[in-house]
């Protein structure tokens, strides 16, 4: 072999060595990457067990921290179930005792004593009440004894014991007979007396504030079955001692009796009562909620039975029965009184006269007894509030004869009514102006206010504000009752600026004839939009000028504000309302009358709002309900009774009014008078007799 041939053979096995080397690297490399790879896999797998494992740690650890937090809730459940059986045990032995002790007491407010009297002299002062005022011979008391500050020459509550109790029954129900004289009789404590007082009965009796008083019991009352307070009482004494003061100065009572009159004042009672329960914590059934809020005062809008059940200080009357029946088979049929749900055969037929005159009297008589038993059942009723509508034959015509049998059996006793006023655009009755001017002008002169509202303003509300496509009736109660709620707050619940009954009279309404304050509420948010859109003090009261949130069609700008009351609720200070009425006073658009130049009542209820459920309406933190006598509604009577004319100069439906007992003349009669209102309003704010005419 030439050495050529040699050194290509040498360059063969070299380059077969070199292939063979590359190809053992080559596999060496896919091995190591495959091992690589196998190892990170390994590695994801451990860090996935590793994960799996805290995981479960964590799984484990909560489990046992549930288990614990189970055991705490068992025991805690154990604890509740234990405490509320003991509170069970308690009312049940205070019950018990309060049957056998509560009869024998009642309290007196207002007795006006010679200083300084001994405990003989003040028996002896009451004695004279109860034979000259009440007619009573000889009342032997068991005990007397004054509560409260003592101040001389002023008012006084005296808390009286009688040894017999047919004798307090006698006297609580011969209390009406007090009418008028400032001195009003309560059920409101009811203790037994032998461990309270030790003094010899020519001592001077210690003067003890309610608080005290009632502490005292309580004391006797753990120290001593004997003495025992029974936790209504105990509420209703609460009550006299926040609303004590409140009462001296109006010299005015306590309990509010709603009147819910015809299809639209039924309607919207029934809202009213829902809210109302819910407010103070009161099942459909009338029961009590087990903790009831301090701030609560059940007492002026409910009566408790002996079983503890509430039941609304309310009559509702239609003369048709399918309204109420809706009442007597809904979710709160157990929360009224059978009695005070009270309907005749046939409705008015949308016909003021059949109210007024014919259907109306046929029922007139058993409603006025009910309310007469209702009145019975109150300590000292402040006022009525009222609900129906202008357009309806009951709400108008039958409403006359009730107002006029109230004016004669409770004439000092103040009243207010929320009204559905006719909408200019939306009627159901063609023959509305004749019923709402026939009203307007029986009515006029009773100078309480009117608090007014039309369903198409309502309406347009809830379409504008809360988004609902097609409001119903249902959805414009609800928002009517959530104003009414707002309007009666301070009459219901102790605040820091509380308005009665009688307040309202007084500080909306100037000049008697002019006496329909327009409803404003404010803030109107969804209940989708309530996180968004908090509002604070001064955008909810700016808000209440708004003419698009007015719940009556007219137009503020047309006239001026006469007096105007705004009732907050909920988070809300006395500083933050004084900022938001600076700030509307400046507003050029805010025209007050010039002869009334405060203008502004106001009211503050720290409790919030609350709306039902399922309610279009938002819950908010805070809200304020606006109030306000303006004389730009003389546009709304005005437009009323332009349509008034347009059908009477034809006669149009005249016989059907005429036929169920009207005077031919009255109509003339009634449209002359409310034709003078729009001039009284006219002249009230300068105007040189133009009325907007453009929504006729
Ligand atoms: N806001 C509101 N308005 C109502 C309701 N029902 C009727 N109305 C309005 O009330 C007016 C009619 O009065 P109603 O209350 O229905 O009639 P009534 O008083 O029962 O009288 P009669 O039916 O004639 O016996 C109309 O303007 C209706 O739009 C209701 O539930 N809510």
């Amino acid at each position: 072999m030439d050495t050529a041939a040699i050194k290509l053979l040498i360059d063969i096995q070299h380059e077969a060595y070199k292939n063979a080397m590359e190809l053992f690297v080559s596999q060496l490399t896919n091995k190591i990457d495959a091992s690589q790879a196998q190892i990170m896999d390994l590695a994801k797998s451990l860090e996935y067990i590793q994960a799996d494992v805290a995981d479960l740690k964590y799984q484990v650890k909560q489990l046992i921290r549930e288990k614990n937090e189970d055991k705490r809730t068992t025991m805690r459940w154990q604890d509740q179930i234990q405490s509320s059986s003991k509170l069970v045990e308690d009312l049940e032995s205070k019950d018990s005792c309060v049957d056998k002790t509560s009869h024998n007491s009642l309290c007196i407010e207002g007795i006006l004593e010679a200083e300084p009297e001994t405990l003989l002299q003040l028996a002896a002062t009451v004695t004279t009440l109860f034979q000259e005022k009440l007619e009573m011979s000889d009342v032997p008391l068991e005990q007397v004894y004054r509560v409260g500050q003592r101040k001389c020459s002023r008012p006084r509550s005296v808390l009286v014991i009688f040894c017999n109790p047919i004798d307090r029954d006698v006297v609580l129900r011969r209390s009406r007979m007090l009418h008028g004289t400032k001195i009003f009789i309560y059920e409101s404590l009811c203790p037994t007396t032998q461990n309270v007082l030790n003094g010899t009965e020519e001592e001077r009796l210690p003067y003890l504030s309610h608080a005290e008083l009632i502490a005292k019991y309580k004391g006797v009352a753990q120290d001593s079955s004997s003495a025992v307070m029974s936790s209504s009482s105990l509420a209703t004494a609460n009550h006299h001692d926040s609303t004590s003061t409140h009462n001296a100065d109006t010299g005015g009572g306590r309990q509010v009796l709603s009147l819910h009159v015809g299809q639209a004042g039924v309607q919207i009672g029934r809202v009213c009562w829902e809210l109302y329960c819910l407010e103070h914590g009161i099942f459909p059934d009338g029961v009590p909620y087990p903790a009831i809020s301090e701030e609560s005062s059940l007492d002026p809008f409910f009566s408790e039975t002996s079983d503890g059940k509430m039941v609304p200080r309310s009559i509702f009357i239609d003369l048709e029965p399918s309204v109420v029946d809706e009442i007597r088979r809904g979710t709160h049929q157990d929360l009224f009184h059978p009695a005070d749900l009270i309907t005749h055969k046939e409705d008015a037929a949308n016909n003021f006269a059949r109210g007024r005159h014919s259907v109306g009297r046929e029922v007139v008589h058993a409603v006025t007894e009910r309310i007469r038993k209702q009145v019975e059942g109150c300590s000292g009723l402040q006022g009525f509030i009222c609900t129906h509508s202008f357009g309806g034959g009951t709400g108008s015509g039958f409403m006359t004869l009730l107002l006029e049998k109230l004016a004669q059996e409770y004439p000092s006793t103040s009243l207010m009514r929320f009204c559905a006023f006719p909408s200019p655009r939306m009627s159901t009755a063609v023959v509305e102006p004749y019923n709402t001017i026939l009203h307007a002008s029986t009515t006029m002169e009773y100078d309480h206010c009117v608090f007014v509202f039309d369903n198409e303003a309502t309406y347009n509300l809830c379409v504008n504000k809360l988004g609902i496509g097609r409001p119903t009736y249902n959805n414009l109660n609800h928002h009517v009752a959530q104003v009414v709620s707002a309007a009666t707050a301070s009459l219901r619940f102790d605040g820091a600026l509380n308005v009665d009954v009688r307040d309202f009279n007084t500080n909306l309404v100037p000049l008697p004839r002019l006496h329909f304050p327009v409803m404003t509420y404010a803030p109107i948010v969804s209940a989708d939009n309530a996180y968004r859109e908090q509002q604070s003090v001064s955008d909810m009261t700016t808000a209440c000028f708004d003419p698009a949130m007015q719940m009556a069609t007219c137009n503020p700008a047309t006239g001026k504000y006469m007096s105007c009351c705004l009732l907050y609720r909920g988070d809300v200070t006395p500083n933050d309302v004084q900022r938001a009425i600076s700030a509307i006073k400046l507003k050029k658009s805010v025209q007050f009358v010039e002869w009334c130049p405060t203008g502004f009542k106001l009211g503050i209820n720290g409790g919030r709002p609350k709306v039902l459920p399922g309610a279009d309406l938002a819950k908010m933190s805070r809200s304020v309900c606006m109030l306000a006598n303006t004389t730009a509604f003389k546009d709304a009577w005005a437009r009323v009774n332009h349509k008034f004319q347009l059908m009477y100069s034809r006669r149009a439906f005249v016989h059907w009014f005429v036929g169920a007992g009207l005077e031919d003349s009255e109509l003339g009669i009634a449209q002359e008078n409310v034709a003078q209102l729009v001039n009284d309003y006219q002249e009230v704010d300068g105007d040189d007799g133009k009325v907007d005419a453009h929504e006729f």
